[in-house]
């Protein structure tokens, strides 16, 4: 065994507590946690207020609400990146203390103006101040946080800022409800519950201020220099440039879009939705609650009910549902029922978001993983604010429509009509996604599902490396060690560093344990210590050989890999085959190979080309011809990363094709300058 083993960075467990019980931060968290409540509360309360001033007119009504969304988002594609460069001038405590002061004063004005023209112009304002309070707050956050705690503190402060919703939607019901008891305690106490919500959202603001002012850990002076000085335009050029040659993270991204042009739609007309069904602010709230506590839920226990599920195929798979479920919602006339569909709709859609969130992050390499979050918030942004401006003028150009069939009246509003138009399109840009991201064409998706429940598939993306990883596989005699000790010279020549390998016995350890599973001396074991024997000698061959060659970024060969086992242990002993590939799954941390290169050759032309027997290939003809019936149903399940060739032609004719295959791998050498489309091509 080498003398020092490679630590791979351990997976961080119990930091989440850690960042909470900072005491600086904790303070800043609470600051953020009441100024988001009343940020949404403020959200739906102008919404609300929007639709009071419209006097009862559809058309109007709709118009306003949008105005109140678009003035949200407009400032912040306009002003973002400005403001962040202008926010790291400032002394960040006194900066943010004002704004919060400054906000506070605007909301509390709303009510007593009482006017479009005051509400929008506030809102205006209002999201102005907080682009110069966001960056200087991101900017304290480091000074409060040690490095690696950075990314749980962003963590919590995302939970702050969004699951704080279905508590303001509660809560705003609850005012709804209440307004009148309240205005009855006293004359001088509002008895509009919108103006109440407003006011409790200004006193969330001068809770931060004070809170903010107390925290003197913030360093004074400016912040250190920022990196975001970015413009959108900027940056969806440059985002594009990094995303749009590959299938996988185009599929994502235009899912993603798509999931939040649904959100979009539904968010910009619940409140005219609503009224269409009879129900009122109270109700408004209940349902804008239960979209939150549906993403909510999706977001928390989404990624572990489908654990074992393939993430690409369950990003496309829940969008689509989310879109059938928007569908339903239109069609749906029922308050009541409306409130447990969005709750669906909610889940489903979180669980599109934190997958399309996670493969993000895997499918894009470190150097424009930050550029391609930049452009893809940029994208949603400005969808947004497109879909806030037009679903309602649509639904207001729709109107309202009554139909009568004999006795059955139905009424379809704008609102909803323009819900379904949303839904169809959910549903149309969701299957587009599934089946651009397709990884597994032949498997049917209901059998991947129970597969899922099962807990017998796993994810196919695992963690994203830095080099090349190509497995051969194949029976016995098939030449995988002469195709790959060929494959490895050739790409030697072209200038790749190649760590050639191969199972088992790719390490000290490993040699031992390969003299005990081959030895003929060592008799007959169990299939499941076979399987657990060979899972450990891929467990520390992943571990001291292969990941340490990928993260310095070799291209790292092996003669067989993780599918021998699912064939050998599985099929040809006559254990299941997926709980085998479970195993090797968990030994490896679902490290999968970029490409399989599987030689395929009948069985008895393997077996005839060799010499003498070891344990395994001493098995009869029939155990042969299993395993390679198992290799070739898992290459053609994935036929993406498998790359079949018939190993009965000739050494040379065989070196040729799997050449031509690997020469397409686009984290090559060669390929790095050529054109770029033609690296993600099929
Ligand atoms: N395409 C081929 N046609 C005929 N014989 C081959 C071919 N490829 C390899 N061989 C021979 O078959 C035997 C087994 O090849 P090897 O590369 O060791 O296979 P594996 O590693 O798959 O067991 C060797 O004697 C090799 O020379
Ligand atoms: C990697 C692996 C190999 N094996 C078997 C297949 C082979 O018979 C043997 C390894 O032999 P191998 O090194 O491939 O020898 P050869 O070069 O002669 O083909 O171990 C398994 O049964 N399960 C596994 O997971």
């Amino acid at each position: 065994m080498p003398a020092s083993l490679p630590t791979p960075a351990a997976p961080a467990q119990d930091a989440r507590r850690g960042v909470l019980a900072i005491p600086a931060f904790r303070k800043l968290w609470n600051s953020m946690l009441f100024s988001s409540l009343g940020d949404w509360l403020g959200l739906l309360a102008t919404t609300a207020l929007a639709q009071q001033l419209s006097g009862g007119s559809y058309a109007t009504a709709n118009f306003a609400i949008a105005g109140v969304f678009i003035a949200r988002l407009l400032p912040a594609v306009f002003l973002g990146p400005i403001a962040g460069v202008i926010a790291d001038r400032f002394d960040r405590r006194r900066l943010m203390v004002s704004v919060d002061l400054m906000r506070a004063g605007l909301y509390i004005s709303i009510p007593i103006v009482h006017t479009y023209f005051w509400l929008y112009t506030a809102m205006i304002l209002v999201e102005c101040l907080t682009l110069f309070w966001s960056p200087a707050k991101e900017a304290s956050v480091p000074n409060l946080v040690p490095r690696d705690k950075l990314e749980n503190a962003n963590q919590v402060s995302l939970l702050a800022a969004y699951g704080t919703a279905p508590i303001a939607a509660i809560l705003f019901s609850l005012l709804t409800l209440l307004s009148g008891a309240i205005a009855a305690i006293s004359p001088l106490l509002p008895s509009n519950s919108v103006d109440i919500a407003l006011y409790i959202n200004a006193l969330s603001f001068l809770f931060a201020a004070w809170t903010i002012r107390g925290l003197k850990e913030i360093p004074k002076g400016s912040a250190s220099k920022s990196n975001k000085d970015e413009n959108v335009g900027q940056s969806l050029i440059q985002g594009w440039k990094a995303v749009s040659e590959s299938k996988i993270i185009r599929g994502l991204i235009i899912g993603m879009v798509g999931a939040f042009s649904a959100a979009g739609a539904v968010i910009g007309l619940a409140r005219t939705f609503v009224g269409d069904l009879g129900g009122g602010d109270a109700a408004y709230g209940v349902l804008f609650g239960s979209v939150f506590t549906g993403l909510a839920i999706g977001i928390a226990f989404g990624p572990k009910v489908f654990a074992q599920f393939s993430r690409r195929r369950l990003f496309g798979a829940a969008l689509t549902t989310s879109g059938v479920f928007l569908v339903l919602l239109a069609l749906i006339s029922n308050l009541v029922l409306s409130v447990f569909i969005v709750a669906i709709l909610g889940a489903f859609s979180g669980i599109a978001w934190v997958t399309g969130f996670t493969m993000l992050g895997m499918e894009v390499t470190d150097d424009v993983r930050g550029r391609t979050f930049a452009f893809v918030q940029s994208l949603i942004r400005i969808t947004l604010v497109a879909v806030l401006a037009i679903a309602p003028i649509i639904a207001a150009t729709i109107g309202e429509h009554r139909y009568e069939f004999q006795t059955i009246v139905l009424n379809y509003n704008g609102a909803q009509i323009t819900i379904l138009i949303a839904g169809l399109i959910a549903v149309l840009i969701g299957s587009v996604s599934y089946h651009q991201m397709k990884d597994r064409p032949t498997v049917s998706l209901w059998s991947d599902i129970l597969a899922a429940l099962q807990g017998e598939l796993g994810a196919i993306t695992g963690a994203q490396a830095k080099g090349i990883f190509i497995a051969f596989e194949g029976g016995e005699g098939t030449g995988k060690s002469t195709q790959s000790q060929l494959l490895a010279k050739w790409l030697e020549q072209e200038g790749e560093t190649v760590v050639l390998s191969r199972e088992p016995g790719g390490t000290d350890l490993g040699k031992d344990l390969r003299k005990i599973l081959l030895g003929h001396e060592t008799g007959i074991i169990s299939p499941r210590a076979e399987a657990l024997l060979y899972a450990a000698d891929r467990a520390h061959h992943v571990f001291s050989v292969i990941r340490p060659g990928l993260d310095r970024g070799d291209v790292v060969i092996t003669d067989r890999y993780f599918d021998s086992s699912a064939a050998y242990q599985g099929a040809g002993r006559v254990l299941n085959p997926s709980e085998v590939a479970r195993i090797s799954r968990w030994a490896t941390e679902s490290l999968y190979p970029t490409l399989t290169i599987l030689i395929d050759v009948p069985a008895e032309i393997g077996l005839g080309r060799l010499q003498s027997r070891d344990r395994l290939e001493a098995e009869p003809t029939e155990f042969h011809e299993r395993v390679r019936q198992e290799f070739l149903q898992i290459a053609m399940m994935d036929p993406e990363r498998y790359f079949v060739v018939d190993g009965t032609q000739t050494v040379e004719e065989i070196q040729t094709q799997i050449i031509a295959r690997v020469a397409e791998l686009p984290a090559l050498k060669r390929n790095a300058d050529e054109p770029k489309k033609k690296r993600f091509r099929k």
